[in-house]
């Protein structure tokens, strides 16, 4: 986690304008907010800033930007069946025919996504042919100043030229949006939706934070921003989020893996190898020999009595992330976004829900979105 937090300086550019933004839109006119919208435009824009240093202004403009945000939900609204029977793609989007058309400019399928992360691409490359027609040293100059993702990949193409090449870093770029704005969104609403259904746990999670501030745990910012290192030392806030984490894992279905060609035992059966296993973890979280016989309750104290034994077992049952080889490679960037961010927008807004009696819906498209969540804010005293 240390050398991601070189990552928050990037992720409080947007933080701030969030928050500045939520004040201006929503707490100062009294407006309704499509909280899990909101959060994912917040998301999106965080990705952008750690992945091409430029965020896609959808905080800034209040508004969906060239549909990206709501093609992403249509896109895994497609994915999450077609990836069940993958045979059905070749009907639709990977039809021969709609390729034919895509490749000859006669219908467009480029998704507004890669179009946005080809021209931050092709704005740094030709960036860099300029550094290097004045003989200037790529690696130490464009590639290594900004520190963001883009540079990262392209410093392994500098590296691994003949692996690495333009279409794999395009790939690698595009990857971060969608592996990482509607899962990190859905986790931090479902950290807020807990919250406001349970009172006494936003209270008391108020009453940690504003605790913290008193006794210099939590420096005093005007604008109520939180760093990663305060966020640590607040166990409450800690067990908030883990638990919301255990109820709500943004992935719906099961994360699947490919049996080794010997075959493999698990659970006591043998399962011949090539076969195709998985494992849900809205399945393994609620499994009450580990979390305890309540686990349909919202309960973050469950984290803090917990003794080490357990606290190790439910920690090592936590999937959110996935597990094992293919795990999340985004997990730390999601981490230092969630911890900085419930704390500081509760410091800068009193949160209710806009119909404090009515669930959301959820629509599992493989991410487990979360709909009619719906809030207002109102302007804390921060003094
Ligand atoms: C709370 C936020 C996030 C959640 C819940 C989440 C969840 C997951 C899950 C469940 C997997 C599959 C792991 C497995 O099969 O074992 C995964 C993979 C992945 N995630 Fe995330 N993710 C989050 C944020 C991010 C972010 C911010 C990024 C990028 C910046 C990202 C990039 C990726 C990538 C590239 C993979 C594929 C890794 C591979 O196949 O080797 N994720 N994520």
């Amino acid at each position: 986690m240390s050398s991601l937090v070189q990552y928050e300086p990037l992720v409080d550019i947007v933080t701030v304008k969030f928050l500045d933004q939520t004040e201006a839109l929503f707490s100062s006119k009294n407006s309704i907010c499509n909280f899990a919208e909101w959060l994912q435009f917040l998301a999106f824009d965080v990705i952008g800033q750690i992945t091409y240093s430029k965020s896609h202004g959808f905080v800034d403009r209040g508004e969906d930007i060239d549909g990206m945000v709501g093609y992403l939900g249509k896109l895994f609204s497609y994915v999450a069946p077609v990836g069940q029977l993958p045979m059905l793609d070749r009907l639709f989007l990977k039809n021969p025919l709609l390729r034919f058309l895509d490749k000859h400019g006669i219908m467009s399928f480029t998704f507004p996504v890669v179009t946005f992360a080809k021209a931050r691409m092709n704005e740094r490359l030709r960036e860099i042919e300029v550094m290097k027609a004045h003989g200037i040293d790529t690696a130490a100059t464009v590639i290594g100043r900004r520190g963001d993702l883009l540079s990262m990949f392209l410093k392994a193409k500098e590296d691994r030229p003949a692996f690495f090449h333009d279409g794999r870093v395009l790939t690698m770029a595009v990857s971060m949006a969608f592996a990482g704005s509607e899962t990190t969104a859905i986790s931090l609403a479902a950290v807020f939706y807990y919250l406001l259904k349970n009172r006494s746990c936003y209270a008391r999670l108020m009453r940690e934070l504003d605790e913290a501030i008193d006794s210099g745990i939590i420096e005093n910012r005007p604008n109520g921003l939180v760093t990663w290192s305060e966020s640590q030392r607040l166990p409450y806030l800690d067990a908030c989020v883990k638990e919301a984490f255990r109820l709500h894992p943004a992935a719906g279905l099961p994360l699947e893996r490919v049996v080794p060609v010997d075959g493999l035992e698990i659970c006591g059966q043998l399962i011949p190898g090539g076969t195709i296993v998985g494992c849900s973890a809205w399945v393994i979280h609620r499994r009450p020999e580990i979390f305890g016989a309540d686990v349909e309750t919202y309960r973050p104290e469950r984290w803090l009595e917990a003794n080490k034994g357990t606290k190790k077992s439910m920690e090592g049952c936590m999937i959110q992330f996935g597990m094992g080889a293919r795990t999340c490679i985004g997990k730390n960037i999601s981490l230092l976004e969630i911890y900085k961010l419930v704390p500081s927008f509760l410091r800068r807004f009193e949160v209710d829900l806009a119909s404090p009696n009515k669930e959301w819906r959820l629509h599992n498209a493989w991410f487990v979105k979360q709909l009619d969540f719906n809030t207002t804010f109102r302007l804390r005293s921060m003094a």
